[in-house]
């Protein structure tokens, strides 16, 4: 379907126009290509397939395929974001469960389809369930996804990040400062926001990719992926609202999680994560009056986009 390109109408009492009916979110959408987690994981999908191209037609594909697989996506994330991650993962069509204690972490590692790590808000105790699961998910050699929230500014959860590499997140995603941070390099973030510039990041990315195996996603104005011997990824869309609503960059985390086992790579599960989120926005900014609206508008945005939309709004540059 197209996005909205009017003005929105908030006139008391207007009504949701053609656009965002829900039977035409739901309807009509095509799945060339779609790939169960299952047949994924059977397929061998795992951080080292670097290899698929990146284009706006195989983003739209992977969106697609995540509708149709409803990927099971495990959630060890923050407390501020908890609610809203679970949501952006219904609009988009995966299932989420936030399953984080050490007793059940590591057994749940074996069966969800995606897994997300996010320190934010992480205490002794989440710590080591998530060293645990973390471990369990590599010992089954399963993708999953980092995101180091804070990490460079906070001694404890940057050790705990770092100890984390070694069982070989799949994507690490953060924004700038946080990347910066996690590869060692002295970054202007404060805490959970980024105080540094994305392509400022990108030779500590390639190295961080290079010790992993996988893909680092940063994230900013522009957005970045990397990933060993493979072109640089970038995604221009977005819209500074985003920045004015916490946890859009932890949902954002948990996307690259769900679409991880369906893509059949880490740099176009990052990818397609990133086109999702921001062309999402950039339709949800269209309509909402604030961040508060915002922020109920990107989930119908993200409820709504298909991938055969993607193409003719994406700003994709792989260079060359
Ligand atoms: N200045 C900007 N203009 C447009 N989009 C932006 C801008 N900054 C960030 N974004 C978008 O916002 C999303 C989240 O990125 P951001 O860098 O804010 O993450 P974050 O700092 O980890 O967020 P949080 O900690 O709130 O979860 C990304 O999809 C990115 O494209
Ligand atoms: C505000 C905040 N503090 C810890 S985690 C988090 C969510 C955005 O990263």
């Amino acid at each position: 379907m197209t996005a909205p390109t009017n003005e929105p109408d908030h006139t008391p009492g207007a009504s949701s126009d053609a656009t965002r009916s829900a039977s035409q979110r739901s309807g009509g959408r095509s799945r060339p290509d779609a790939q169960s987690p299952d047949a994924a994981h059977e397929a061998g999908t795992d951080a080292s397939a670097q290899a698929l191209a990146i284009t706006p037609e195989a983003i739209g594909r992977v969106i697609d395929a995540v509708r149709d697989a409803a990927p099971l996506t495990q959630c060890m994330t923050n407390a501020v974001v908890t609610g809203f991650t679970a949501n952006v993962l219904l609009a988009v069509g995966a299932s989420p469960a936030m399953v984080d204690s050490l007793e059940e972490g590591p057994i749940f590692a074996g069966i969800a389809d995606g897994l997300l790590v996010n320190v934010g808000t992480v205490t002794a105790a989440t710590a080591e369930a998530m060293r645990a699961t973390a471990a369990a998910r590599a010992e089954a050699g399963r993708p999953w996804c980092l995101d180091p929230v804070a990490v460079g500014t906070l001694p404890v959860r940057t050790q705990l990040a770092r100890d984390l590499l070694e069982h070989a997140p799949a994507v690490i995603r953060g924004n700038a400062s946080e990347v910066l941070g996690l590869a060692g390099e002295q970054g202007a973030g404060r805490g959970v926001d980024a105080g540094d510039d994305v392509d400022a990041t990108l030779a500590a990315a390639s190295r961080l990719a290079e010790r992993t195996g996988g893909a680092v996603a940063v994230s900013g104005a522009v957005d970045a992926v990397v990933a060993p011997g493979a072109p640089t990824v970038r995604i221009g869309n977005g819209d500074a609202i985003m920045t004015k609503v916490t946890g859009v960059g932890c949902a954002l985390g948990a996307l690259v999680a769900a679409y991880l086992p369906v893509a059949g790579s880490a740099q176009l599960a990052a990818a397609a994560a990133t086109a999702t989120m921001t062309l999402a926005a950039e339709d949800a900014a269209h309509w909402a009056s604030g961040p508060g609206s915002f922020a109920v508008e990107l989930l119908d945005a993200l409820a709504r986009l298909e991938g055969d939309s993607v193409a003719a709004t994406l700003d994709l540059r792989v260079a060359s």
